[in-house]
């Protein structure tokens, strides 16, 4: 997966170079490229923004800039195999859903807007010649789409085979079954007065299975009870309803 971002700040994407994901850049896994939007204006002051029509506090982003910059990003957009992503607080959810969706993505290219949004048009052009999602991470207001690209970025890419260790992590995801995870636990067995659940040293797998899925069923029924009504109706067994 090849995956692109453009925005004024290139440095805060940074962390796209550590840790997992640098890793699995090293591994030839994903390539990753981050563009200055800057470097497609041509005025001395490399004006990005301007006011909005119709008044309004802040700033509007220039599509003409963009639309110069994502041309030379995409290239032709006719067969593109790329998704443009725009990350904004008046996007659809991003989800494990919509994460695992884009793991199929050849191309991911990440418009970072600032301010108060970029110009609705560049949305526009770009939504009818290939796939544009706007997408917020959560109902609060950033600054910018960089750490929204951050952690939508993190959360596809470690989907991707061969980028985390244990394929069973992606697997036994909190969401992947539908329920939040329920609590871990490591040695010691005891930490300032508090045990380890006996289940999880008794060496019974069916039990512990067991007793994983009820913690899940109850944090999820304490914490996103909206989780639960979600669930299709065969989701849950007669023991998962007992609990
Ligand atoms: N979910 C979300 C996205 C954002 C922004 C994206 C770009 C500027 S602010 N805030 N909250």
């Amino acid at each position: 997966m090849r995956i692109d971002v453009v925005t004024i700040f290139p440095s805060y994407l940074a962390p796209l170079r550590e840790a997992l994901l640098g890793r699995a850049i090293d591994r030839g896994l994903i390539e990753v490229a981050v563009h200055d939007l800057r470097d497609w204006t041509h005025d001395v002051h490399q004006a990005v923004d301007d006011s909005p029509y119709g008044g309004g506090p802040g700033m509007v982003m220039k599509p003409q800039v963009w639309g110069e910059a994502l041309d030379s990003v995409i290239g032709p957009v006719i067969d593109s195999p790329a998704r443009l992503v725009v990350p904004t607080p008046a996007g659809r959810p991003f989800t494990q859903q919509l994460a695992h969706e884009w793991t199929s993505a050849e191309r991911l290219v990440f418009a970072c807007g600032r301010y108060e949004g970029i110009d609705q048009r560049v949305v526009d052009h770009y939504a009818q010649r290939m796939p544009v999602d706007e997408v917020s991470i959560g109902d609060y207001v950033l600054v910018g789409g960089e750490v929204a690209v951050l952690v939508m970025v993190e959360a596809v890419v470690r989907l991707l085979p061969g980028v985390l260790g244990n394929p069973r992590s992606a697997a036994e995801d909190s969401f992947s079954d539908g329920l939040l995870e329920g609590p871990a636990y490591t040695r010691p067995e005891v930490w300032r007065d508090l045990p380890v659940p006996p289940v999880l040293r008794s060496g019974d797998h069916a039990a512990v299975d067991r007793w994983r899925r009820d913690r899940a069923l109850e944090r999820t029924a304490r914490l996103r009870p909206d989780l639960l009504a979600a669930l299709p109706p065969d989701a849950l067994d007669e023991a998962d309803r007992a609990v």
